[in-house]
């Protein structure tokens, strides 16, 4: 099979940098936490996370080049000393061959610029800091690009409960899908035992379920509410944070994932949604922005021709669109 030994190594680097990020959000206390120049916060699971998802990478496949979140910048500052030693000691308990060095090392291999040719990865080594923060939802997010376009994708979901229908049951999802071979899913305890998934086939848009970000800037609250009721829907958008989203829609928890621009200059990060897109496409979704147009990775660190996300199960695609297309002002 295509890809088989790029799925296995980022499968278990998923699983690892989870692992850290669940052990990390247990006890985080104000020294693991820091804010980025752009006021983002970032804390040690961040950073750790990055630390061995492309050592790795950098281990398995060292011509590979990556596009990650993060980089080593702050962590090299002497006022950060305390985060950076606390970030060492994370990514030591699940991979003691990293020293501070390589864990330097290791986070600024994502520095690399994008584009249309070859092939890199993309990782967000946690999406939805703040809902990491407060205790509820994020996402390792890792993906595989190749001229342009998204391959393979990896999301690990900590909190999500791998029962889609049953939210007291086990916590800690691993969704994962290379292009052509389907969407799949396993517990995060156990990532081998994979069963496939597949978004619902509800035609009426009156009855889709609709989720969208917590956070009122990084999504318009509003305008959403504004398109379901265009579209006579009745249930409340329910509000995840992270590419959690993604992986709600792909197990057909929800039809609709809708991302509405809140700064008209805003570009998204292709880490924000690449490993959720080819999760989706897999599990049988259609994903545009919201002018109706595909989501293009080939231009670099950000998905700077398109504006916002509309992602959804085949049978609202259509009307999903048109309705926030209609909403625009
Ligand atoms: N203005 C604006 N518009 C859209 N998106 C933005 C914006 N600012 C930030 N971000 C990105 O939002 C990422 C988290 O998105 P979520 O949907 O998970 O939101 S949230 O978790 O509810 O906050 C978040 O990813 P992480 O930094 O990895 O958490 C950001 O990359
Ligand atoms: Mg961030
Ligand atoms: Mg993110
Ligand atoms: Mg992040």
């Amino acid at each position: 099979m295509p890809f088989e030994q790029e799925l296995q190594v980022a499968k278990e680097a998923v699983r690892k940098a989870s692992l850290l990020c669940s052990a990390a959000q247990a006890g985080l206390v104000d020294s693991e936490k820091h804010d980025k120049a752009d006021k983002s916060p970032v804390t040690v699971a961040d950073y750790g996370a990055q630390a061995l998802v492309l050592s790795t990478l950098a281990a398995a496949f060292p011509n590979d080049p990556a596009v990650g979140e993060e980089d080593s910048s702050d962590l090299r500052k002497e006022e950060n000393a305390e985060l950076f030693s606390r970030v060492v000691e994370y990514a030591q308990k699940v991979d003691g061959s990293l020293d501070a060095e390589s864990v330097l090392a290791a986070i600024d291999r994502g520095k690399h610029a994008g584009g249309s040719q070859g092939r890199f990865w993309t990782l967000d080594p946690i999406d939805g800091t703040k809902g990491f923060l407060r205790g509820q939802q994020y996402a390792v997010a890792l993906a595989l690009i190749e001229n342009g376009e998204v391959v393979l994708g990896v999301l690990g979901c900590p909190n999500l409960p791998v029962d889609p229908a049953n939210a007291n049951s086990e916590k800690g999802s691993l969704l994962f899908a290379v292009k052509g071979q389907g969407a799949f899913q396993a517990p995060l305890s156990e990532i081998d035992s994979a069963t496939k998934i597949s978004v619902d086939q509800i035609d009426d848009p009156a009855k889709a379920v609709f989720c969208e970000s917590v956070e009122s800037g990084h999504t318009a609250h509003g305008r959403s509410a504004a398109i379901t009721n265009a579209l006579g829907t009745s249930v409340e958008p329910f509000r995840m944070d992270s590419q959690c989203k993604y992986a709600a829609v792909s197990r057909g928890q929800a039809s609709v994932y809708l991302r509405l621009p809140t700064r008209p200059g805003y570009e998204e990060k292709i880490w924000d949604h690449a490993a959720g897109y080819i999760v989706l496409q897999e599990a049988g979704g259609r994903i545009a922005d919201t002018f109706g147009n595909p989501l293009d990775f080939s231009l670099g660190r950000t998905l700077k021709n398109n504006k916002g996300i509309v992602a959804t199960s085949p049978a609202v695609f259509e009307s999903v669109v048109k309705a926030v297309v209609d909403s625009a002002e």
